[in-house]
């Protein structure tokens, strides 16, 4: 039987993550990380763990069929390769920052100065958008300390609280494009392969849904009933059950999470009472 081949980041931001998805949709590994590559024990599927700057190579050359990989990672080195799923996970951005004292304000202001980074094809791409030219000095990592030893005027590089720009005295002038992490197939997948991938996306789909949503219990007077439903749209319609306490009723619904406390504020208003809210793990709809 055919074997579906997923490559994760071996070490680094995105491996707890992308190995609690795997888990979460119900996927066991042995445990095999110092072995580089491992087997799941209840799903056909084979793990590879690998340099997340790797990736997208091994996608191209169909050595894996997916992979869970920064989204910035794939606009630098591999925009010919689909993504299939935003996993909602390594949230950041990646960014043009200059000194504090500098008088660059925008990308315009850098015209023909030198700028450090890891991610020359995303900077490159940039400037000609743009109509600019920049001396790039490529560099792996540490980027932000370039302008303070002297290498560069402005740097690129990810940001995500802005605390390393911060302690190394630069500030943000340009987002170049923001990122997550995300699920990524390889051209040469397999149908047979397809099909299991299938499989893992409807999970991983109810497992992020179930994430982004609550399940709301209330008490409520049966006479603001109505008022209270409209506020709760649910999956179908909200459950309605009586209490034992005549004239009140019980109401349960599932509410998404971004719009949890305005919702929350106005089944108050409402006359709402004791409102419990509870996480989802899994919601197929
Ligand atoms: N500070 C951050 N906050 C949120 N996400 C980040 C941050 N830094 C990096 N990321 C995301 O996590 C990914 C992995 O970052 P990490 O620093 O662990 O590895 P890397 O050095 O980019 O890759 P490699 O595995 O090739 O060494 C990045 O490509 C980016 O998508
Ligand atoms: O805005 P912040 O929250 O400070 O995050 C940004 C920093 O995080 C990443 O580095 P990381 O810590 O992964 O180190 P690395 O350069 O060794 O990969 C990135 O390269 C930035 O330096
Ligand atoms: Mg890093």
């Amino acid at each position: 039987m055919s074997k579906l081949k997923i490559a994760v980041q071996k070490s680094g931001r995105l491996n707890e993550e992308s190995m609690q998805i795997l888990k979460n949709i119900g996927i066991s590994i042995d445990n095999g990380k110092e072995q580089l590559k491992a087997s799941a024990r209840n799903f056909p599927l084979e793990v590879f763990y690998l340099r997340n700057g790797d990736i997208p190579q091994y996608l191209r050359d169909g050595v894996v069929d997916i992979a869970i990989i920064g989204e910035n990672v794939l606009i630098e080195k591999g925009e010919d390769l689909p993504i299939v799923e935003r996993l909602g996970f390594s949230k950041c951005k990646v960014s043009i920052a200059v000194p504090k004292s500098s008088k660059a304000k925008c990308l315009r202001d850098l015209e023909g100065k030198r700028i450090a980074t890891s991610y020359p094809n995303t900077v490159n791409q940039f400037l000609e958008k743009n109509k600019l030219t920049a001396d790039l000095h490529v560099i792996s990592g540490s980027v932000e300390i370039a302008p303070n030893i002297g290498l560069a005027d402005a740097i690129c590089d990810i940001v995500s609280s802005g605390s390393t720009l911060f302690k190394n005295g630069l500030k943000e002038i340009e987002v170049l494009l923001k990122s997550e992490a995300v699920l990524a197939v390889s051209p040469k997948i397999s149908e047979e392969n397809r099909v299991l991938l299938d499989t893992i996306q409807f999970r991983m789909r109810a497992v992020l849904k179930g994430q982004n949503s609550k399940y709301v219990l209330l008490n409520a007077p049966n006479e603001k009933l109505a008022q209270i439903i409209k506020l709760l749209p649910g999956m179908k319609s909200p459950t309605v059950l009586p209490l034992d306490d005549k004239g009140w009723s019980s109401v349960h619904s599932v509410i998404n999470e971004n719009e949890l406390w305005a919702v929350i504020d106005a089944l108050k208003d409402s006359g709402a009472q004791g409102i419990l809210v509870c996480p989802i793990e899994k919601m197929v709809v």
